[in-house]
């Protein structure tokens, strides 16, 4: 299996990131950080574009997106329609959004996560498996919001 993972954020989750990133790297992921490299006020939406648009052109086979809830980067991401990007705060939805939606994006609020909890969501997403079955056809109606 490849492990090649990326990871973006915005000023509000810089720190978190940072953090992440060299976790990532001894849990033997191969990480792409797309920035922010400071604490410098920036707008989510750059980096969660960024992000999207790696998990679009095969760079990266995960994805971590950080702010400062979560939510904006969130938004962002799931713009870009190759991107199917899950918001959780515990593990469990972690891994119902790859069981159940085939996630291929995490995103985790700093100001509301604390570090371990970042880390335990991240580890329960990444060593989880995308059920297939009745979810497969759900998945591929989420590629395609005019109907069929
Ligand atoms: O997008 C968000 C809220 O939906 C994030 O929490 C941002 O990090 C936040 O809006 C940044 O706020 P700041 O006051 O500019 O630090």
């Amino acid at each position: 299996m490849s492990r090649r993972i990326a990871i973006a954020s915005d000023h509000a989750a810089f720190a978190m990131k940072a953090e992440l990133a060299e976790w990532l790297r001894n849990e033997a992921w191969t990480v792409s950080d797309l920035g922010p490299s400071s604490t410098d006020s920036v707008d989510y939406p750059d980096y969660g574009y960024a992000l999207a648009r790696a998990i679009a052109a095969g760079e990266a086979d995960f994805g971590v997106a950080l702010c400062g809830s979560g939510i904006g980067i969130s938004i962002a991401v799931n713009r870009v329609p190759a991107a199917r990007c899950a918001l959780v705060s515990e593990p469990l939805s972690a891994s119902l959004a790859r069981q159940h939606n085939d996630a291929n994006v995490i995103a985790l609020g700093a100001r509301l996560t604390g570090i371990e909890m970042a880390k335990a969501c991240i580890s329960a997403f990444l060593s989880t498996d995308f059920l297939g079955d009745r979810h497969q056809r759900r998945v591929e109606k989420l590629s395609n919001p005019q109907g069929a």
